[in-house]
């Protein structure tokens, strides 16, 4: 029986994979670029439904998936020091329901998937989501936003599965440091991650890199140098509040103080053209291989072109990242609702969305969840 099933995914996988099937790209020589998905998928000609838009014409395109609650680590700017209450196993989706939602979202037009969580490793059932994601017809990206500390074991079968994008998360080079940040242990895990990364051919590696006052902002340079020698893309985030996480605007480094602290040293930083739904600005300088970015959620949000929905662990759907309003989708699915129904459910919700957040003050003082239970 597993033998079968794995047959039928190897001959399911070479018929979305036309361009180039996943498991015949060389492990070390092809890169898996993020700019030409079609490493991953041809293009088809699923249709964009009305669902996905929302009342000032944003058609969403990316869904973020949570799979779990949990985390192997404890960061400071995301988990609350007392932790947080976990939703029971039972009612966390299971595999199949996840499947279930992201094919109609697939099916709707949404083309790129990013698992996140808590971290999503640790998920014991993570190589079978992202096999039968991967195979979904219509899906070009299929990315993961992961702190790296069970990745370098992982990432190969990952590959194999499907994953085409790949965010690693660290906000230190100073493995003292990151003990303090993460209250854990595994700094030289993380970086072992970034260089297996590297040679399995993902290019760029993003780094994600949350920069907080007195705490990682002396460090800035010393990651813009990394990207001198490494085909890495460093994103410099600015601390974002969510429940928990005691935010507070001095520890924020803006994105003109950061850029400012980056000419000064570096010559030669130069915008580059971004998507207009990147979360990012992008730059590359001069003689390094690799580039730089900085998320500005706080100080020149992009809402504009927002293209991101979210399915949280529990089955909550949530149209933005820093509205507090959540509907379930789980609710739904276990009382037997049809795919007709789940789409209504949906659409209504996206049509609810705001032109934009807030404003860093009002969403400081705005009731959401703690970070970990959103996935960013
Ligand atoms: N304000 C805002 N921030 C976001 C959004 N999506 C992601 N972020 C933040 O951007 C940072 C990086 O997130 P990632 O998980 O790497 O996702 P991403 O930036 O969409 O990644 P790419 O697909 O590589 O562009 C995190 O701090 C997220 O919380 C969003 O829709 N709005
Ligand atoms: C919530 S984590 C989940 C995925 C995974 N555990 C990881 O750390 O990459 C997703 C992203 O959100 C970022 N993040 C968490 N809390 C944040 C905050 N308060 N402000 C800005 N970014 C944050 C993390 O650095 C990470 O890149
Ligand atoms: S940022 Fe990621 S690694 Fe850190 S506590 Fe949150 S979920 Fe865990
Ligand atoms: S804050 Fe909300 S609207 Fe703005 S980019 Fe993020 S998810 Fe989209």
């Amino acid at each position: 029986m597993a033998m079968r099933r794995r047959v039928m995914d190897l001959l399911r996988r070479e018929s979305v994979f036309r361009i180039t099937p996943n498991y015949l790209v060389g492990a070390c020589s092809k890169a898996i670029s993020q700019s030409t998905p079609a490493t991953i998928c041809e293009e088809t000609n699923t249709s964009k439904s009305d669902m996905l838009v929302d009342s000032f014409g944003r058609q969403h395109t990316y869904l973020r998936i949570s799979l779990t609650e949990r985390c192997n680590l404890r960061c400071h700017y995301c988990m609350p020091s007392d932790g947080v209450d976990l939703t029971p196993n039972s009612s966390l989706l299971s595999s199949d329901e996840i499947i279930r939602v992201a094919n109609l979202f697939v099916s709707s037009g949404v083309d790129k998937i990013r698992l996140t969580g808590g971290e999503p490793t640790i998920r014991k059932d993570i190589e079978d989501i992202c096999s039968r994601l991967s195979n979904m017809e219509g899906l070009k990206s299929l990315g993961i936003t992961t702190n790296g500390i069970v990745l370098a074991r992982k990432l190969p079968k990952l590959r194999e599965y499907g994953l085409n994008l790949l965010n690693i998360s660290l906000d230190t080079l100073v493995p003292s440091k990151f003990e303090f940040m993460t209250r854990r242990k595994g700094h030289n895990k993380v970086l072992e991650a970034i260089d297996v990364a590297i040679d399995l051919g993902y290019n760029p590696v993003k780094v994600n890199c949350v920069i907080m006052r007195g705490i990682n902002d002396d460090e800035i340079c010393n990651f813009v140098e990394l990207t001198k020698e490494k085909p890495i893309n460093v994103r410099f985030i600015e601390f974002m509040p969510f429940d928990g996480n005691v935010w507070n605007v001095k520890k924020l480094v803006s994105y003109a103080e950061m850029f400012d602290i980056v000419t000064k040293r570096f010559e030669g930083v130069k915008r580059c053209q971004d998507h207009p739904s990147d979360t990012a600005k992008n730059f590359s300088i001069d003689g390094h291989r690799g580039t730089i970015s900085f998320i500005t959620s706080m100080t020149e949000h992009f809402c504009g072109g927002c293209n991101r929905l979210r399915l949280l662990a529990d089955g909550n759907f949530k149209v933005c990242l820093f509205g507090p309003s959540e509907v379930s989708l789980r609710d739904p699915i276990r009382s037997g609702t049809d795919d007709d129904g789940l789409r209504d459910i949906i659409g209504a919700a996206v049509k609810r969305k705001k032109a934009s957040h807030a404003g860093m003050f009002d969403i400081a003082k705005t009731a959401n969840r703690p970070m970990i239970h959103i996935g960013g």
